[in-house]
């Protein structure tokens, strides 16, 4: 029987870890990934214990995909709960060979292959692991181990995928590294993944909704641009404050070499090696990159300038101020932030419900998901 409702994870947490009280409660669906982000000490890792049932606070509910794993009468033990985890640092069975220890948790009967299983052949394809298949663990790189350790996590055939900080232990160039590889594995899985990070980088990269957590409560829960662009959450006024679009490849200009991307509300120009027509990219667009003109810029080397409604404004300190914009000529697309000083927001004459030309200096491209710059 079909499901009324999409799946979804229901999570409600509460009770005494030592001398901290957690209190979170959030309901996110079950696809795609979910970045857990917050300080550190917030709670993160204690969230996902209880998801994983290695912590059990009495008086919680879990419910993950129509499954109920915490009620008031129920607690599946960890080893019953179909989940992946990936820690900061994979521990990996040093006597055994990359391949054994990727097999290691792999269910032994074919009998009863759900369909969404993941093959061992795509599993290495996708982590870039065949050259690395008969090397012994004490030989790798960090990175390489820690590709290993997700590869393992996804051949135990997980329904939940939970990830604890898995690129905290590497250094930048590392993490530059790995990140393509987890960006391939979110666009061609369906698994659900909860990510726990305190970098943003990685939550604007990789996260398609966001718990956003403070003081072991859940501060809000929601779409990543969602929770990018609401004035009200500490992201949207942080001085990197920046908001992230899903875009799609509509053409590529081989003579300038420029992308055409398709946003929800415009289309951009992105300097970038070629890419085929409907792929999908991840942009960035810092609200200190973007800057308003009442009028269509007529002499100006900015490539996008986009039609969009001011939808509100919030002083930031004495001297600047923060501009939610929808963007459309009707205002009915997704929303980007802009970061003014107060002079050039009197100036205009800017207000609320104004229509103006949001001019973008720059946008971030993340790499393509099929691994390429
Ligand atoms: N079993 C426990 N007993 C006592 N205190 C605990 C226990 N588990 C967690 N804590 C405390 O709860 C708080 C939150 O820890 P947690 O590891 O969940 O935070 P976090 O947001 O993941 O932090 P970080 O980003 O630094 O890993 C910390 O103060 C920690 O010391």
């Amino acid at each position: 029987m079909r499901a009324l409702s999409p799946p979804s994870i229901r999570a409600a947490f509460r009770g005494r870890l030592g001398g901290f009280t957690l209190d979170a409660a959030f309901t996110v669906p079950a696809t795609g990934i979910t970045g857990l982000f917050g300080p550190s000490g917030c709670g993160k890792s204690s969230v996902l214990r209880c998801l994983a049932g290695l912590q059990h606070l009495p008086g919680s509910n879990c419910e993950v995909g129509g499954e109920v794993w915490q009620d008031d009468s129920t607690f599946l033990k960890p080893h019953h709960r179909p989940i992946g985890y990936v820690f900061q640092e994979a521990s990996l069975f040093q006597h055994l060979s990359v391949k054994a220890n990727l097999l290691y948790g792999a269910p032994r009967s074919s009998g009863e292959a759900r369909a969404d299983a993941v093959g061992f052949d795509e599993v290495i394809e996708l982590l870039g692991l065949s050259r690395l298949l008969e090397r012994s663990p004490r030989n790798l790189s960090g990175g390489e181990r820690q590709r290993v350790a997700i590869g393992r996590a996804l051949l135990s055939q997980p329904k939940l995928l939970l990830m604890d900080e898995p690129l905290s232990a590497l250094d930048r160039l590392t993490k530059d590294e790995i990140l393509p590889f987890l960006e391939r594995l979110h666009a061609r899985l369906s698994l659900p993944v909860i990510y726990v990070s305190h970098d943003i980088t990685e939550i604007e990269r990789l996260a398609d909704h966001l718990v956003l957590m403070h003081s072991g409560k859940v501060l809000a829960v929601g779409p990543l641009a969602e929770l990018q662009s609401d004035p009200n959450l500490p992201l949207a006024i942080a001085r990197d404050a920046a908001v992230n679009f899903d875009a799609t490849v509509e053409s590529y200009d081989t003579d300038y070499g420029l992308l055409t991307l398709r946003i929800d509300g415009g289309r951009l120009l992105v300097p970038s090696p070629p890419a085929a027509r409907g792929e999908l990219r991840r942009v960035r667009i810092a609200a200190s990159d973007v800057s308003l003109a009442r009028e269509p810029p007529h002499a100006s080397s900015i490539l996008n300038a986009l039609p969009a409604r001011i939808a509100s404004v919030s002083p930031i300190g004495g001297n600047e101020v923060l501009v939610v914009l929808t963007l459309g000529r009707d205002g009915d697309g997704g929303r980007l932030l802009a970061r003014l000083s107060r002079r050039s927001w009197d100036l205009l004459r800017l207000a609320e419900g104004v229509d103006v030309y949001a001019q973008i200096k720059g946008v971030a491209l993340a790499p393509g998901r099929d691994g390429h710059a």
